[in-house]
């Protein structure tokens, strides 16, 4: 569906993009997990064919968007960062004039209209002005507006940033039910744990490379352990850090990340290295023993976390 190969994107002097390969498969559900600024929307703009590629090669359902900008247009979706709906519109216009750009026929965009509506959950709010809808239903209703098409291909750029957590699991729920249907979805974030929700594979991406790809599982088990324990100790507010502590504990686990509020443990066996650092005499004010996650591949990888 979509194929890169030694993409660049440069804005001047500037590299956001510095020489991707990317392969995505029909029907499977792709993601770009990286955190500001690692380059993902910029990646994003060249697939859907409004941003032109600087260097590489790139097909769209094996066109060239250089050359083939409206044909490859007219199969995608786009749902931006920003919901760009018209907030003075009601739902129900927003999605019948965007669908009437598509130059379908009055009736069939009627008809279309109403089943997004009824997709999206949005039908009781059909006649509401934008203006007056929360953060969740303007994102499901850019997320119809993008579907007014069929598009064979939904890219997605950060579609749960921002909204609490109530509304990104209705949104995770209708873009698990679009896959379902067949559709191929291509989405960044720099959420962990929508990336391990929604995709079957990604690649991680840092400062305009790509560091790692692969199912969320497989990443996890390649380049983190079973279980991660956070301990927290006591530090002086001004000026303290955990890293004396990392000394004494490092022998406990496999690794250990010191980060500016606890020390991330990783062992598979969570409870029994928080157990060692008891029997050491060692007392954290807080510990928790959880799963590796895709935010410790993220750390492994480039040393800091997704989210700043
Ligand atoms: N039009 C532009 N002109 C100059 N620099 C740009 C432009 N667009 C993006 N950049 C720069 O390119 C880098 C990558 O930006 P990009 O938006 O692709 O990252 P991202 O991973 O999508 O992050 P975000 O989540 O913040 O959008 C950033 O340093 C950004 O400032």
């Amino acid at each position: 569906m979509i194929r890169a190969v030694g993409l660049r994107k440069r804005f001047g002097d500037f590299e956001a993009v510095r020489g991707i390969d990317v392969d995505v498969r029909r029907g499977e559900s792709f993601g770009f997990l990286g955190p500001n600024g690692a380059g993902k929307s910029s990646t994003m703009r060249m697939v859907a064919a409004v941003s032109p590629v600087t260097e590489g090669e790139l097909r769209i359902l094996g066109m060239d968007p250089a050359t083939d900008g409206p044909a490859i247009r007219a199969r995608i979706g786009v749902c931006p960062q920003d919901d760009t709906v018209d907030t003075e519109l009601s739902v129900r216009e927003n999605l019948y004039i965007y669908g009437r750009y598509f130059g379908l026929p009055r009736k069939e965009v009627r008809a279309r209209v109403d089943e997004l509506l009824e997709f999206v959950q949005l039908t009781e709010k059909a006649n509401a002005v934008v203006d007056d809808l929360s953060g969740g239903m303007k994102r499901r209703l850019t997320i119809a507006r993008s579907l007014v098409n069929r598009p064979e291909i939904l890219l997605l750029d950060e579609p749960t940033t921002g909204l609490d957590p109530q509304a990104r699991h209705v949104v995770w729920e209708r873009l698990f039910a679009l896959k379902q249907q067949g559709v191929t979805l291509v989405l960044t974030t720099h959420y962990m744990d929508e990336a391990e929700q929604l995709t079957d594979r990604l690649v991680v991406m840092d400062k305009g490379l790509i560091v790692a790809e692969g199912s969320p599982l497989s990443l996890i088990a390649e380049h983190s352990t079973r279980e991660v324990a956070e301990l927290r100790f006591p530090v002086p507010p001004e000026g303290g850090s955990h890293a004396p502590m990392a000394a004494q504990v490092e022998d406990l686990a496999d690794r250990v990340e010191v980060l500016p509020d606890r020390l991330l443990l990783y062992t598979d066996d969570g409870e029994e290295c928080v157990a060692k650092v008891h029997e050491r005499g060692l007392e954290p004010a807080a510990t928790l023993v959880r799963r590796s996650s895709l935010e410790d591949v993220f750390l492994r990888l480039t040393g800091r976390t997704l989210v700043d």
